[in-house]
């Protein structure tokens, strides 16, 4: 609801508020310069019957004295029949430059009003000058409620790309935008008189004057009392009639003024509703107050951005939007997915869930968090998949979860997991999910296994959390829902070095270079670097198929494209097709792959010891990951192979980055050689340096075969046990990453 009447308004309005913002912003910056041009005597300097005397030796027929809010002066005069307007320095009365308000100031002021268009533009204004009010009120609390409540609209906001960036601007920029806009609409509402107009009861006329002779300007008392920086206009009589008399107008009040005695005759004060009216305009241009109509332009110049980065928002949320195709009847669902999702992108992995969960014949039903039933009668699985939003709470589709949870019956033999998608970058990293997962166990249904979290929607995860729950319910689910579409790019091979044929273990180290064919528009975009590459770090997986195969294979990538190649280690497997197609590239044959982010496998930044274990291949973006260590941070590896002549991968490379310091120490041990040591006996062998290392919170980071990182979680869990630790703790932390195939 509250996103609608945020989304809405600005949708209709995105363009015209743009051109209503901008001539806004130009238009703010007149008091200053008027303000940078006047001169502005001190308070108590000069009195209005001085100012009149000294314009009076340079303009003997002046009719009018004008003084606006920013402190311009202008003499209103007749010479020789002519009429003229100048601006004067009020000090000295004399002329500083001919009056001409210009054309173009002009232009701008009919554009910001009407749009060119009278009074249909104005009213079009006022309607837009609401609409403002709507969508910063309501932005106000969706920044309110993204930032995890109004206690927390200081705090720094987390996450990326244009929400972030809508986020950072109007926090920046509210204030001034809703003050703009309310006073704007009510400058509209008081003109087309939908509110009434704070009246000002003018003085009438003086009956009674004393037509006796004019007495000099600068004599008249009631002149005298008035400060000139309370003067707004002071209209002269009529030359050579006694019974005129001098219109005075001030800050305060209005009246008359005898010519002869200095009397002020018919004075009437301003009345409170006139002052607020006049303040609102004030408020709205910045007149007399220069340092507000900067910051009001200032924060009316954020509009384009907020408008383009709005409609950015609104695109990405409006294309992520899934149809999930049949549901089951909720009555007869055996499997039920449930998602909670602020913007769309958990609904995609949901729709692949449930569409792998029906072709392995299961009858499922999928719907909102917010629609939990009070009981599923058939269902044996819930899953429930869920982001986290604002600071650790529940997204929009799961706000009423937890309440409805309360009157949930769950059938006997009921078993649960959750799957939770978040973002590392946020402190409370899947927590909605947590909690969902906390709630349910303590509702008494069963855990078919621990939340999982994914980070960054990593499809890498996703697919490996499919294969846990295939195993866990003797199903095959193959999981492959990726919410960035693959862009594929060529290579050529470059360079291959190889390794492992003497031990039965043919593993080659594969170099390439992109190939200069990437004429499309997704690839122009995506390849941001000089080395025209595309974007990708150690750790993210290289998708190739082979010949006559759709079915792509994944590879981690062991260089980053800031190393100028994109490489990868990969082991031939028996009767393996892409493996072998792969090994089968000689340096000039090409292939076309595409890059698949994995953030959920990275080493964490700055001073943290990072611990890093393989075997085989696997050392592939362990091996990137050193190379990128350029900060000379503490890094341990531990791989494992099978002889030290044969098959010690990267052996040159690990050599110079312990020389260089960017490793720190390295740890082998091979299996087919007289030492008999698989990786997991190196790192035990290693006991109490490892114990030392992750009580300084060090991050473990495994990558190679499922039985090789069955095995290390295990030696680890013996580690870590002494230190009332587990690696369940520490993947929670994110301080205990794999990446396994
Ligand atoms: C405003 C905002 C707040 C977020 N807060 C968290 C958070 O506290 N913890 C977290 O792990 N992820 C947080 N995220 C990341 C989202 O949970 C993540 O991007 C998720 O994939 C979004 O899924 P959805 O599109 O289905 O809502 C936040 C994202 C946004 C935009």
């Amino acid at each position: 609801m509250l996103r609608k009447l945020h989304g809405l308004p600005g949708l209709v309005a995105a363009l015209l508020l743009v051109v209503l913002a901008t001539s806004g912003a130009v238009l703010s910056i007149v008091p200053a310069l008027e303000r940078s041009a006047s001169i502005v005597p001190a308070a108590g300097e000069l009195n209005a019957a001085e100012l009149a005397g000294r314009v009076l030796e340079h303009y003997p027929d002046t009719e009018q004295i004008s003084r606006s809010l920013s402190g311009e002066v202008v003499v209103y005069y007749s010479r020789n029949g002519q009429p003229g307007a100048d601006k004067v320095n009020p000090l000295t009365g004399e002329g500083v430059a001919p009056y001409q308000p210009a054309a173009w100031l002009r232009w701008v002021k009919n554009l910001h009003r009407s749009f060119l268009f009278d009074d249909t533009g104005r009213v079009l204004a006022g309607i837009l000058a609401a609409l403002m009010v709507l969508i910063c009120l309501s932005g106000m609390f969706l920044l309110a409620r993204r930032l995890g409540g109004w206690k927390s609209v200081l705090r720094p906001i987390s996450g990326s790309g244009s929400p972030r960036i809508h986020a950072e601007l109007a926090r920046f920029a509210i204030i001034g935008l809703l003050l703009s806009a309310l006073t704007g609409t009510y400058m509209s509402a008081i003109r087309f008189g939908l509110l009434p107009e704070g009246a000002n009861t003018e003085p009438s006329f003086p009956a009674q004057v004393s037509g006796g002779t004019p007495a000099p300007a600068d004599s008249l008392s009631a002149l005298k009392s008035v400060d000139v920086n309370e003067l707004r206009e002071l209209v002269f009589p009529y030359p050579d009639d006694p019974k005129d008399v001098y219109s005075l107008s001030t800050t305060r009040g209005s009246g008359f003024i005898d010519q002869s005695t200095g009397e002020l005759l018919q004075y009437e004060s301003r009345s409170a509703g006139n002052q607020f009216q006049h303040w609102m305009v004030r408020l709205h241009t910045g007149e007399g107050l220069w340092w507000l109509g900067l910051i009001l332009g200032i924060a009316a110049l954020t509009v384009p951005a907020l408008s383009f980065t709005g409609l950015q928002i609104w695109w990405k949320r409006r294309s992520s939007a899934v149809h999930l195709g049949k549901n089951a009847p909720v009555d007869a669902a055996d499997v039920v997915v449930l998602v909670g999702s602020e913007s769309n992108s958990t609904w995609g992995f949901a729709k692949d869930l449930k569409d792998k969960l029906n072709q392995a014949g299961k009858k499922v039903y999928c719907a909102p968090m917010n629609d939990l039933a009070e009981c599923y009668p058939q269902a044996s699985v819930l899953f429930v998949l869920t982001s986290t939003y604002g600071d650790g709470d529940a997204p929009s589709s799961a706000s009423q979860f937890m309440t409805r949870l309360e009157s949930f019956k769950a059938n006997d033999g009921l078993e649960f997991v959750v799957l939770g998608f978040g973002d590392r970058q946020f402190p409370k990293f899947c927590q909605y999910a947590q909690d969902v997962d906390a709630a349910l166990c303590k509702k008494g249904l069963k855990q078919m296994q621990p939340v999982t979290r994914i980070n960054c929607g990593s499809a890498q995860q996703f697919r490996e959390w499919g294969e846990s729950i295939s195993e866990h319910m003797g199903i095959s689910l193959e999981l492959t829902h990726n919410p960035a579409p693959a862009v594929a790019f060529g290579f050529k091979l470059i360079e291959r070095v190889d390794y492992g044929v003497a031990v039965n273990a043919p593993t080659t180290i594969l170099r390439f270079k992109p190939v200069q064919d990437n004429t499309g528009f997704l690839q122009r975009l995506m390849v941001r670097n000089r080395k025209n590459l595309p974007d990708f770090e150690a750790g993210d997986l290289l998708g190739v198929a082979p010949p006559g195969d759709h079915a792509a294979r994944f590879y981690s990538l062991a260089s980053s494209a800031t190393d100028g190649v994109l490489e990868i280690c990969v082991r031939k497997q028996t009767n393996g097709l892409c493996s072998g197609y792969l090994h089968s590239l000689e340096p000039g044959d090409r292939i076309r792959g595409f890059i698949q982010k994995n953030p959920g496998f990275r080493p964490a930044g700055g001073a943290t010891p990072i611990i890093l274990v393989g075997a085989g291949a696997g050392i592939g973006p362990l091996a990137g990951f050193i190379r990128k260590n350029t900060e000379r941070n503490p890094m341990y590896l531990y791989w494992g192979g099978r002889n030290r002549q044969s098959d010690f991968l990267y052996q040159p490379e690990l050599g110079r980055y312990l020389n260089d310091q960017r490793l720190t120490r390295l740890n082998t041990a091979f299996s087919r050689s007289s030492e008999q040591a698989y990786v997991q006996d190196a790192i035990i062998a290693d006991e109490i340096a490892l114990q030392q290392l992750v009580m300084k919170g060090a991050q473990v980071l495994v990558c190679g075969g499922r039985d090789m990182a069955a095995g290390v979680k295990q030696v680890f869990e013996s580690i870590l046990k002494p230190l009332g630790l587990d690696v369940e703790t520490l993947k929670t932390n994110g301080r205990y990453l794999e990446d396994v195939y």
